[in-house]
């Protein structure tokens, strides 16, 4: 299966989950993510590789903005935030059985993942702390549907 993560930029929080779920190295699961306004290679930010690399994780990423062929290419779609979802829906209404926000498909409920753009590295730390908690969730869901 194929699971794209979708930020804003593609620079600080869909790297970062995109790199946390591949070190959990879940054979059949490929991983990619993409910015609703994102340009195209852009670097991860500072803060996202200084907090993967004390997490002992190593990125190597160029953004890439979401495009029609990256979402044919998802299987699940996980968002940020609702607005995403919301933006990824009306841009490209026939993936619609396959968009969720993170919190939604990991937790079952509402929730967004704050923006830490622009912020101090404790910032980037919690955001890291959220995903990684987060993507357990969604691990145990995925394998428990592989
Ligand atoms: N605000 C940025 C765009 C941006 C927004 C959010 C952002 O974080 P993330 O990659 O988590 O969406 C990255 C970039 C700009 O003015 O170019």
């Amino acid at each position: 299966m194929n699971l794209l993560f979708v930020c804003t930029g593609n620079t600080c929080r869909s790297p970062m989950a995109e790199a946390i779920f591949k070190s959990k190295k879940i054979k059949g699961v490929n991983v990619k993510s993409a910015g609703v306004f994102a340009d195209q290679y852009s670097m991860a930010s500072t803060n996202t590789v200084q907090v993967l690399a004390e997490n002992g994780i190593e990125i190597d990423h160029q953004s890439s903005p979401l495009t029609e062929e990256r979402v044919t290419w998802a299987t699940i779609i996980l968002t940020m935030t609702s607005s995403h979802k919301e933006l990824v829906l009306s841009k490209f209404p026939f993936a619609h059985d396959k968009v969720f926000t993170l919190v939604e498909y990991g937790r079952g409920l509402a929730g967004d993942v704050s923006d830490p753009f622009g912020g101090s590295v404790d910032i980037y730390r919690a955001t890291y702390k959220e995903l990684s908690d987060l993507l357990e969730d969604v691990k145990s869901k995925i394998e428990n549907n592989l």
